[in-house]
């Protein structure tokens, strides 16, 4: 393989870089990025950024020795807009085609939006730049923000600008937020840190409308109420960023389709990330995106699928000065229960957080921690051996 070209120049996408370089690949590294900016970091954008605790020196992902270390040419600011149908030629929006031998695909996803036009005051947090907007706006002095959508990234927002001294209200279309990701019990601890942070949680009804021709006024909801606004963040889920390779000949549901191994159809692509499919499921979560460059790269460097992990997944958010962190799969029914720590009587976490697992067929598949990181580390850990334990089992030949 002489030329790897990585699409896509953010945490999947360096990390790719980083393993290639570690494994040996010692031949022409081209990164495509659609964004002008080398890889930064993209939790702090709806936290420590957005309250201003962090400025953008806290965000880059790397310096100037390891960019000369990785050797690589970096076309930033422009974006691919196709994959040719034997993954061997990457076009580029400029007209520009870069020839290769292999390809990662680690273009991410994109915030959903509303549809239709937008009036000035109606934000996404995806990127650099949607941060910078959101920040500006929000200096103009105190605001009533109206955050559509509960999930973590609407949650986050929520909770720093209610730090920052906005009004803000969360309007969640479900009966409580992030039941999919926690279960309902845990949900509703996350309802209560809302609560308890001075953030109005309403939930159960959709928007209808925005209202403001120029400017947003407010936000029209489908029980017929109406919240005045003067900024409104749209925080309802990502896209992955695969239209690009709509004429290609891979197969594209919900991400790109990979194995176990990040390989897809073609054995010289494989994609990474937010972007990724693997093994049927698709995570959007930082500490995937930096586990799964690995597999990929040995997969990729080697013309065929040597590898293949599941790592147990992981992901952390930060509310209202709670940190919550989550390892495992949740699946609807699981039952779930707190093992250490305590709810307190408002259903927010008592002063020294609190530990819970997830039970399926009597054996722990998840937990999760808030504001008690030493016990949810160990749980943590504790799963993994048990998971690891039980795939080396299901691997083994049956005994004679
Ligand atoms: C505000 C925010 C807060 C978050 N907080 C947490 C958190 O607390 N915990 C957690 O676990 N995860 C968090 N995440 C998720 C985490 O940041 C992502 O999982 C991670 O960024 C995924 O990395 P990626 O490289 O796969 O994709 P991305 O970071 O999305 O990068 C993809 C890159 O590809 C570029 N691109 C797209 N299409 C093209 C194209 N056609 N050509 C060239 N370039 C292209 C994009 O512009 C982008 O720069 C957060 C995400 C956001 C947005």
């Amino acid at each position: 393989m002489r030329t790897v070209t990585i699409v896509g120049a953010s945490l999947a996408g360096l990390h790719a870089a980083r393993e290639l370089r570690a494994q040996g690949f010692d031949g022409r590294l081209v990164i495509v990025g659609e964004e002008p900016h080398h890889p930064y970091d993209r939790p702090p954008l709806s936290k420590d950024f957005l309250t201003g605790r962090a400025d953008e020196s806290r965000l880059a992902l790397t310096d100037a020795d390891e960019t000369a270390g990785l050797d690589a040419e970096w076309l930033l600011g422009v974006r691919a807009r196709g994959l040719d149908t034997r993954g061997r030629t990457v076009v580029l929006d400029d007209g520009r085609t870069v020839s290769t031998d292999g390809v990662v695909i680690a273009t991410g996803a994109a915030a959903r939006r509303l549809p239709g036009d937008s009036p000035a005051g109606i934000h996404t947090l995806r990127t650099l730049d949607d941060a910078r907007a959101l920040r500006a706006d929000l200096s103009r002095g105190p605001r009533r923000v109206v955050v559509i959508g509960g999930g973590f990234i609407g949650a986050e927002t929520a909770s720093s600008c209610a730090r920052l001294g906005h009004e803000v209200t969360v309007v969640e279309a479900a009966p409580l937020p992030l039941v999919p990701q926690l279960g309902a019990p845990m949900a509703a601890v996350c309802a209560a840190l809302h609560r308890r942070g001075g953030v109005e949680l309403v939930t159960g009804t959709g928007v209808a409308g925005l209202r403001g021709t120029t400017a947003v006024t407010g936000v029209d909801l489908t029980d017929g109420r109406a919240l005045p606004a003067d900024l409104v963040i749209v925080g309802i889920g990502a896209v992955p960023n695969t239209a690009w390779l709509a004429g290609s000949t891979l197969a594209l549901h919900d991400g790109v389709l990979c194995d176990d191994g990040c390989v897809t159809a073609l054995p010289q692509v494989v994609a990474v990330g937010d972007v990724a499919r693997v093994g049927g499921a698709r995570t959007e979560h930082w500490t995937s995106a930096t586990e799964q460059p690995r597999v990929a790269v040995t997969n990729l460097l080697a013309g065929h699928t040597r590898t293949t992990a599941r790592p147990l997944p992981y992901f952390w958010s930060d509310q209202y000065d709670s940190r919550i962190q989550f390892a495992g799969r949740y699946r609807e029914g699981d039952t779930v229960q707190v093992t250490e720590g305590e709810i307190t009587d408002d259903g927010a976490p008592g002063e020294s957080g609190f530990l819970a697992r997830y039970e399926r067929d009597g054996r722990t598949v998840a937990v999760l921690g808030v504001d008690r990181p030493r016990a949810f580390m160990r749980a943590r850990r504790e799963l993994q051996r048990a998971e690891g334990e039980r795939g080396e089992r299901a691997a083994a030949p049956a005994a004679l």
